[in-house]
């Protein structure tokens, strides 16, 4: 469904991401994860088109999307959420919504009840007159994972969801998505949570300096000895090893 190839970003000369391809096949929930400043939020943007690629190409359904703009890559499927919430906050939780559900729908009572159905299925149902602005940082990363739904896109890009929650409300967000995957869409993240990695990935793609070091699935990745030491830092994984840390 999504097909990266040996994409390449540069802000001056920092090369943010340098030549990463993934491919991520429709159905799956495939994780992006690496250490801070690794470049997955630059490669993110890159690929739904909030920044222009240096190099290389975004391929969607087999359609070369690459540098288009944002809106037009929504409209083809293709939505990401923020790192950085910022809901319209005088709105209430429904309006804010049919924001997103006004990408495809003109119609102002069509797209609020979208925004109300789309509101059950990330467990707002009871939140929709609330003014945005009293939700707390779990009450605006689902607002904003419903906005981004409510453009009923094919394949959503999620940018650490779970950033700032607690345990419990991790564990409803994995459900969510879950059930989102359930009933058709693919999804790509971005995510720090290991363990809601673990539990949500088919695969996942290991981004270390801005360039993919690894990808497999997730029990793969944590034994790897090259992503051991981009998080843990040089000669990690055979302090592991020797310590008989490398089966636990
Ligand atoms: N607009 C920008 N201008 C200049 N440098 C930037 C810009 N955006 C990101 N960078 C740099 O590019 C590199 C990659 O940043 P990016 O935010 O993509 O990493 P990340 O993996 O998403 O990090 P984190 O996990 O901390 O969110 C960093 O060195 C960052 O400072």
């Amino acid at each position: 469904m999504l097909e990266v190839t040996s994409l390449t970003k540069r802000f001056g000369g920092l090369v943010a991401v340098n030549g990463a391809s993934l491919l991520v096949d429709e159905g799956e929930i495939v994780s992006l994860i690496g250490p801070n400043g690794a470049g997955k939020t630059t490669l993110f943007a890159s690929i739904a088109g909030f920044l222009k690629p240096n190099g290389g190409s975004v391929m969607l359904d087999g359609q070369d999307i690459t540098g288009r703009k944002p809106h037009e890559i929504c409209l083809r499927g293709m939505v990401r959420t923020f790192q950085v919430v910022k809901p319209f906050a005088g709105l209430s939780v429904r309006e804010n919504i049919a924001v997103g559900a006004h990408t495809r729908i003109a119609n102002r009572s069509e797209a609020l009840e979208l925004a109300s159905a789309v509101a059950a299925r990330v467990g707002m149902g009871g939140r929709l007159d609330q003014p945005a602005g009293d939700l707390t940082v779990a009450g605006r990363k689902r607002l904003e994972l419903a906005r981004a739904l409510a453009t009923q896109p094919k394949l959503l890009l999620l940018d650490e969801v779970m950033a700032g929650l607690n345990a419990t409300e991790i564990l409803e967000i994995v459900e969510i998505i879950q059930g989102i995957r359930d009933s058709g869409v693919t999804i790509l993240l971005i995510e720090h949570v290991m363990q809601a990695v673990m539990k949500l990935s088919d695969r996942a793609y290991v981004l270390n300096y801005g360039e993919i070091i690894a990808e497999g699935s997730p029990t793969e990745i944590a034994h790897d000895p090259d992503v051991i030491e981009a998080y843990l830092g040089h000669g990690a994984a055979e302090r592991m090893k020797a310590a008989g840390g490398a089966n636990a």
